[in-house]
């Protein structure tokens, strides 16, 4: 069975293939090679579960080339209009005006003859506000309409954009894993008949609760020792997820954190506490500028990847679980004062919460597509900080405080059934890396996979 594990990443990676070209030959070769290997079942010959919504995209991106027609089409039909405008009329004349020359530095920068025929806009300037200007009629109502039809079309296909990108990645990671087992090809078995074997359903087993990170890429980490509540099945703890060691270098990274709450907030639990934060994506991009030592962006990765997937596995989630924003936040206390108020008020992730009635709606701007939630701690050297589970949404007085430490990773469901908040920081900062996660591939943190292509380039590249 080691030698199954030892190239399950590979056997993956050939069932993710065959199935993204179903009729290529060498997708084929590589799934009989793997299908003779001894002691490899169809269960672990299943596509790469991460990939999936990435083939949706895929869909979406033949939608987005149909959109790019259908916007050609448009403008062709304007086009046509264009033909059968005034005749007999200057074109000149139309345009020698100083609707579009003046003043001349100020070039519009579309070419003239598309505005030929449009409406002429009317433009009022503000003698009092020279640098301000307002003009009507730039549109007419038909092209506002189409412009709104546009740009509701458009917008899932930005998104799945993103999408794209992940998946250049994963082909490269793909084809980095067929190379590596490439030899052990060579020495497959000769003249079998490939449609015979995968004449069957070799394909077709559910990936249920598969860990979503290559097994390889834990070997070296510490193996975590995690504490389930039998009274609450929706909590979790888990100590030892991270090393001293690593603890310290997401504590070095932790000095790159911008005031916020990466929402655009800047003081958004209490005046008495720095909230700072950097998350995953801004971490990435200062290793691409050389301002991080990548190892550190890639160790903030594969940190909350492991987390990811010990929550998975815990708590035994039959699809994958996806990241839905990831951030370090730091909270240190400004002020040596007697505190009464909260780190951070007793809240759920996912919904909010009404204290009149006690009622927690899922409704925006409530993050309502957050199903899990996680801290993973950095350090104890501060004073306060225990994070607590409030009684209900009724009583929101802490029923179960959790102080934090180096390794220590709480997760729970982010429901109102998991009402929780922080005490006040007292003394010193208090860092963690905050996860969210959603069963919904459409809430994917795009940002994540981002992170990771910047670090897989940079690893490509030195
Ligand atoms: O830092 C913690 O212990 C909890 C933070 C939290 O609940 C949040 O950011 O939503
Ligand atoms: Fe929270």
């Amino acid at each position: 069975m080691s030698a199954v594990n030892a190239s399950l990443p590979a056997i993956q990676a050939s069932a993710t293939q065959l199935q993204l070209e179903p009729h290529s030959d060498v997708a084929k070769k590589n799934a009989v090679f793997y299908r003779q290997q001894h002691g490899v079942t169809r269960k672990d010959f299943i596509p790469r579960e991460d990939v999936q919504p990435l083939i949706e995209s895929m869909d979406l991106e033949h939608s987005f080339m149909h959109v790019l027609d259908e916007l050609s089409g448009h403008l062709e039909q304007f086009g046509e209009e264009r033909q059968g405008g005034e005749e007999g009329q200057d074109d000149a004349e139309l345009l020698d005006n100083d609707f579009l020359a003046n003043p001349p530095a100020n070039m519009p920068q579309t070419e003239e003859w598309e505005w030929q025929e449009w409406n002429k806009p009317e433009i009022v300037r503000f003698t009092t506000d020279p640098d301000r200007l307002l003009a009507d009629n730039v549109l007419s109502q038909d092209q506002c309409d189409k412009l709104l039809e546009l740009a509701k079309d458009v917008q899932p296909l930005i998104e799945s954009m993103d999408l794209e990108h992940s998946f250049m990645h994963v082909l490269d990671e793909l084809s980095g894993h067929l190379e590596q087992f490439g030899e052990e090809r060579q020495g497959g078995e000769e003249g079998q008949d490939d449609a015979e074997l995968l004449d069957n359903d070799f394909l077709a087993y559910p990936p249920a609760n598969m860990p979503q990170t290559e097994e390889w890429e834990w070997q070296e980490w510490n193996k975590p020792e995690i504490v389930r509540f039998t009274t609450d099945p929706d909590r979790m703890l888990a100590d030892n997820v991270l090393s001293q060691d690593q603890c310290d270098k997401l504590l070095e990274l932790a000095k790159y954190c911008k005031e916020g709450d990466g929402y655009q907030r800047k003081a958004p639990h209490t005046y008495n506490e720095l909230f700072e934060e950097l998350n995953i994506l801004d971490a990435a991009k200062k290793s691409q500028e050389g301002e991080v030592v990548p190892e550190l962006s890639q160790l903030y990765i594969n940190a909350s990847r492991r987390s990811r997937d010990a929550i998975a596995k815990e708590f035994n989630l039959q699809t994958p679980l996806y990241f839905s924003y990831t951030h370090l936040v730091c909270r240190t206390a400004k002020h040596v004062v007697e505190r009464r108020d909260l780190s951070h008020h007793v809240h759920s992730d996912n919904c909010i919460l009404n204290e009149a009635t006690g009622d927690c709606d899922k409704v925006p701007p409530a993050y309502t597509w957050r199903d899990y939630s996680a801290i993973m701690y950095l350090n104890d050297e501060f004073e306060g900080g225990d994070f607590f589970y409030a009684h209900s949404t009724k009583d929101l007085s802490p029923e179960e405080t959790v102080s934090p430490k180096c390794g220590r990773l709480v997760a729970f469901s982010a429901g109102k059934e998991n009402m929780h908040g922080v005490l006040a920081v007292t003394k010193g900062r208090r860092c963690a890396v905050a996860l969210w996660f959603t069963l919904d591939p459409n809430h994917k943190e795009a940002t994540f996979s981002m992170a990771e292509e910047i670090l897989h380039e940079i690893k490509t590249v030195s």
